[in-house]
This record gives C-alpha cells, sequence and structure tokens, in this order.
C-alpha cells in the first residue's frame, strides 16, 4: 500500500480537495499541519510552499498536480482520457472561481467589505456563470462530468463552500451547482469526513 502524507496549514485551502478525495476513497493518509511557519517548514517544502504530498517519500508540490494523482489512483478523474480532460477543464474553470477569491478576498487587507461586494458582484457571477456552463456540457443532473463522482465534483463542492461564507444564497441562479453539491453531501464518506473535520479559520 503506497504511504500518502499531506503538508499544509491548519486550514481548507489548497490541500482539502486531496483530503475529500481520500475521504470519499476512504483512503488513510497523514494529515500534517504546519504551526510554525516559516520555521524550518518552508525549507522542507519542495517549492517553498504549502501544500505539499509526500508519496512513498517523495515530496510531490503544487496542489492541483498530487489531488489529480490521488484522483487517478482512485478512479476519480473520468472514463477514458475524454472524461479525463472533462473533468480537467472543470476543475480549472473552478479553480479560476477559488485564485480569484484569494487574489482578491483572502488576501484583502483594507476595505475588505468593498473588495467583497465588489467580488461578488462581478468575478463571482462571471465565474459561477462558467462552471454551470461546463457542468451542464459535461455532466448528468447531479455530477458535473458523467454519471459517477469524480474529483471535479469535490473540487466544485469545496470551492463554493468558500465562497458561500461570504453569501450563503450566492448559488440561488445555479441549479447544476446545487445539484453537484447535494451529491457530495450526501455521499455516506464524504459526509462523515464533513462532519468530523475540524473546524478552521480558512
Ligand atoms: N499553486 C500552488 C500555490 C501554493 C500557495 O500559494 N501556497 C501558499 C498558501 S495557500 C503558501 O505556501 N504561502 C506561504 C508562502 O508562500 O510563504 C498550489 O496550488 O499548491
Amino acid at each position: 500500500m503506497p504511504s500518502y502524507k499531506l503538508t499544509y496549514f491548519n486550514g481548507r485551502g489548497r490541500a482539502e480537495l486531496t483530503r475529500l478525495i481520500f475521504a470519499a476513497a476512504g483512503a488513510q493518509f497523514e494529515d500534517e499541519r504546519v504551526a510554525d511557519w516559516p520555521g524550518t517548514a518552508k525549507a522542507d517544502a519542495p517549492l517553498g510552499q504549502l501544500p505539499y504530498l509526500t508519496v512513498d517519500g517523495v515530496k510531490v508540490p503544487q496542489s492541483l498536480a498530487f489531488a489529480r494523482l490521488v484522483a487517478r489512483r482512485f478512479n476519480m478523474t473520468g472514463s477514458d482520457d475524454l472524461e479525463q480532460a472533462k473533468t480537467d477543464a472543470v476543475v480549472d474553470t473552478v479553480s479560476d472561481l477559488q485564485n480569484a477569491y484569494y487574489l482578491k478576498v483572502f488576501k484583502a487587507k483594507e476595505d475588505r467589505d468593498a473588495v467583497v461586494a465588489q467580488f461578488l458582484a462581478e468575478d463571482a457571477v462571471s465565474h459561477l456563470e462558467k462552471v454551470e456552463k461546463i457542468v451542464t456540457l459535461y455532466g448528468t443532473e447531479g455530477y458535473s462530468v458523467g454519471s459517477s463522482l469524480s474529483w471535479s465534483d469535490l473540487h466544485l463542492f469545496d470551492v463554493t463552500s468558500t465562497v458561500m461564507t461570504l453569501n450563503a444564497n450566492l448559488l440561488e441562479k445555479y441549479p447544476r451547482i446545487q445539484a453537484v453539491r447535494k451529491t457530495v453531501e450526501s455521499n455516506e464518506k464524504v459526509s462523515a469526513y464533513l462532519k468530523s473535520r475540524p473546524e478552521t479559520p480558512f
């Protein structure tokens, strides 16, 4: 059995997708949460950043690269290479929303309320419209691609959960996104994980 250690801060952030993939697969991994940063941890990280995943002693940086590896190992990237491209496309579309959130809202120092209002009125709308569109194009009701749970469903769930902390009604106009979220939340293993995961500030 391969060994996995996920190293990140004590938060969901860019590590949570991989935690959700492990949870959905019912697989074991070590969840290392770094409290002292930079401390010695920055020098230990392959690119001086978190998260990274250590797979059988090999450190892999870049959250989407190792999430994809783990998802592939647990058959959550699609059934053939075309479906893999579709799940990648959905993941990238959701990541555009995630990156806009980090860049604008998470890093906002001054005038946070104005930044949030602008983000919700413009960035969130434009990115969510694209997510709704691609899920409608590639998915069936409740799945972002095909008709079984894939890593793109989990990414969609995680990132929209984060953005919904700014506005609980964010997804009113996006029925396909809501349906995928429902599928994820009602997955037995994921739901057990969501109930047991630590409460963290981000
Ligand atoms: N593209 C990278 C981004 C990694 C990144 O931005 N990490 C941030 C935290 S989410 C970090 O390590 N910040 C601390 C630092 O750079 O010193 C990924 O997806 O893993």
